[in-house]
């Protein structure tokens, strides 16, 4: 989900309270995706095959919890993280809660420390410094946004490489973008998006992407990301001349620009495939809740000339807790130094 709609305005889960539970992650066998039987099995209202990213979230979920097993039997250790999370804001405590949630199912350690609104930045490098020299941490986050008195860019980089689960560290950032490099970590929502194309068989060698929004922490890294798949990228920003052109050009369009329908239906070249990283709250009286949730892509629009494409809810937001698993995971083998299977 991007970054800008977080930020803004009541967020979906301060307005909808505690995320829904989902029921304990049994071990499942490693390559049992449904991912594409779902999407292949589900068309909509036009063409476009709907990927399923709650599915895909739960077969990785379950691939991970089998992978902690049989960590624990080989070493009798398991992945621990760390969530730091500074503040009271609804939105922010329903995904702590989910993470540590997610953690308990799949067998994780998870570690935990709640500062006040009025926490100083201090009191939050000292938080981050005692979970980078625990042995037991293998991962560790802080839960964005931070409040405006604290300097995130100083907190984020304050975190060890070696534990930076979100994949937010400048180096980790730096090297995803430098060719014969590799990232020790990728930021969990475009890892997510990057994982939705890979599980739905979408080939991205030679292929033609526009990615809506800039940010960070999504339109950057999943930009390159994709350029790292051989695709040719154009980044579309609010001073691109005309947005919908260089969208109408590209085989996959990732939206992240954190405008509620921003990309319209015909923006989308007939048979294209569409991530959607957007949730947006948008006021609906006919909705039990008053509100409904959409992405930064006119879904109904692009359905009608789409190949595939990711729902809001239900797309790219669980991939970002299932990625923040599989990063934890691999952290925590590199240093416990699990033996290779
Ligand atoms: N340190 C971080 N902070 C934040 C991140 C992050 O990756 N690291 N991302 C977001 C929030 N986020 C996880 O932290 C997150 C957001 C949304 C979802 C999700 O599954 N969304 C659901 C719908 C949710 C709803 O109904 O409210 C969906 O899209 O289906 C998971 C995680 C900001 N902060």
């Amino acid at each position: 989900m991007s970054m800008a709609m977080q930020t803004r305005g009541p967020s979906v889960a301060q307005r909808r309270g505690a995320a829904a539970a989902r029921p304990p992650l049994a071990p499942a066998p490693l390559a049992r995706s449904r991912a594409l039987r779902v999407c292949a099995a589900a068309p909509v209202a036009g063409a476009a095959k709907i990927i399923d990213g709650k599915q895909i979230a739960e077969d990785i979920r379950r691939e991970i919890a089998a992978e902690v097993a049989a960590l624990k039997a080989a070493t009798g250790k398991a992945p621990g993280l760390a969530v730091v999370l500074v503040g009271a804001r609804k939105d922010s405590e329903t995904y702590v809660r989910s993470k540590k949630k997610a953690c308990a199912e799949v067998g994780f350690e998870s570690f935990g420390t709640d500062l006040p609104e009025d926490a100083s930045e201090q009191e939050v490098l000292d938080v981050v410094a005692r979970y980078n020299a625990d042995p037991n941490v293998h991962g560790i986050l802080v839960q964005l946004p931070l409040p405006k008195h604290i300097d995130e860019q100083r907190v984020l980089d304050a975190i060890s490489i070696t534990k930076d689960v979100d994949g937010f560290h400048p180096q980790n950032i730096g090297s995803l973008a430098m060719r014969g490099r590799s990232p020790l970590y990728v930021s969990c929502t475009p890892k997510g998006c990057l994982e939705l194309l890979k599980r739905s068989g979408v080939e991205l060698k030679g292929k033609t992407a526009a990615v809506v929004g800039r940010s960070n922490i999504v339109g950057l890294p999943v930009a390159l990301l994709l350029q790292n798949e051989d695709a040719t990228v154009t980044m579309v920003h609010s001073r691109t001349p005309d947005a919908a052109e260089v969208v109408r050009r590209a085989d996959v369009v990732v939206a992240a620009c954190g405008r509620a329908e921003m990309v319209r239906g015909d923006w989308i070249k007939p048979g294209a495939v569409v991530i959607d990283v957007g949730i947006n709250a948008v006021d609906d009286a006919a909705a039990k809740r008053g509100y409904r949730l959409v992405g930064d892509v006119d879904f109904k629009g692009a359905c009608e000339r789409a190949s595939a494409i990711t729902p809001v809810p239900g797309g790219v937001g669980p991939m970002t807790i299932a990625m923040l698993l599989q990063n934890t995971l691999e952290g925590a083998k590199r240093q416990i130094g699990a033996p290779a299977n």
